[in-house]
């Protein structure tokens, strides 16, 4: 049976196929259909053989369409990470031990129609419509399965909170919640940047009781703030969702806190109501390096604490 699995897939000109056709003794990959990236690491775990695979730090970028500061981080992370890292050190040690999963735009249906419609510039959702409602748009924050529509998000397909038609309605909520699942033993913290009111999140937002690691949580997150205070003088100002800004259900950090990866952070980057989503080029960089000095304090703590 194995054999002919094997050869079924290579018949089927199956990448997957062809990666398991090079498999010692590691177990032929059972799901018939796999992403991209179960043949990217199910490549690197062939590649390696025995080891375990390596612990890897999750970052996305572009949940919300408008918050055009978010996407430009973690194209500037990959950048940084790629190009600089002889130079940094700290950048290079974490690379030895982690491997970054950056996923720079999840909603992008939702980014490219700002982008393409100026006069709808401060769109927030996805572009998706569900039913017969006239309204377009699921709040991918509020898609999570986390306490899913409670209070906070608004069952009304016209609101800007609009939970969708049920958890993970939406393919890339759907796309990002199997990935992180179906790694999560590896992935020792998960990032996500939006924008703006320059703060650093963390569980919960669902409800205004402490996490079990609130207070780890917490001393992370003002290290973090001491961090981008140290790197560009800005305030961010750290604290659980629930209380720091609003309560608010079925978003990622709390679905993913709650997954078991205890390391899950929201980043609300610059600026404070000067410009907000529309932030001038001019404070790309900026932001960018504050960010990365944040991100950086995570990982490096995540690494002391394995
Ligand atoms: N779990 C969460 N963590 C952070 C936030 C704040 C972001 C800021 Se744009 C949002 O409203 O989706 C919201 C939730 Cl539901
Ligand atoms: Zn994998
Ligand atoms: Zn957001
Ligand atoms: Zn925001
Ligand atoms: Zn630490």
């Amino acid at each position: 049976l194995r054999q002919l699995t094997i050869q079924h897939k290579v018949l089927m000109g199956d990448v997957q196929g062809i990666i398991e056709k090079q498999t010692t003794n590691d177990t032929v990959n059972a799901r018939g259909s796999s992403s991209y990236y179960e043949n990217y690491h199910s490549m690197k775990e062939i590649s390696k053989s025995k080891e375990k695979s390596k612990n890897a730090i999750w970052i996305d970028c572009g949940i919300h369409a408008r918050e055009w500061i978010s996407p430009a981080f973690c194209l500037w992370f990959i950048g940084h990470a790629i190009h600089v890292r002889e130079r940094d050190r700290t950048m290079t040690t974490l690379l030895e031990h982690f491997d970054f999963y950056v996923m720079p735009v999840i909603n992008v249906d939702g980014y490219e129609y700002t982008w393409s419609h100026p006069s709808n510039r401060l769109w927030r959702k996805s572009r998706s419509s569900h039913g017969n409602s006239k309204c377009i748009g699921t709040d991918m924050n509020r898609n999570f399965d986390a306490h899913w529509c409670g209070p906070g998000a608004s069952h009304f397909e016209c609101q800007e909170i609009y939970c969708g038609p049920y958890p993970e309605s939406e393919p890339e909520v759907k796309a990002v919640a199997r990935f992180v699942r179906d790694h999560k033993d590896i992935i020792k913290a998960y990032i996500t940047m939006h924008s703006y009111s320059q703060l650093v999140l963390f569980p919960y937002s669902y409800t205004m009781n402490k996490s079990k690691d609130h207070e780890e949580l917490e001393s992370l997150a003002q290290k973090a703030a001491k961090a981008i205070k140290r790197t560009t003088w800005k305030t961010y100002r750290p604290g659980a969702g629930a209380q720091t800004i609003y309560l608010a259900p079925g978003g990622s950090d709390d679905w993913a806190y709650d997954l078991g990866i205890k390391y899950s952070f929201t980043f609300e980057l610059r600026d404070t109501g000067t410009y907000g989503f529309l932030l001038p080029p001019r404070e790309i960089k900026p932001t960018c390096l504050e960010a990365l000095s944040a991100v950086k304090e995570i990982a490096q703590h995540v690494l002391q604490n394995l």
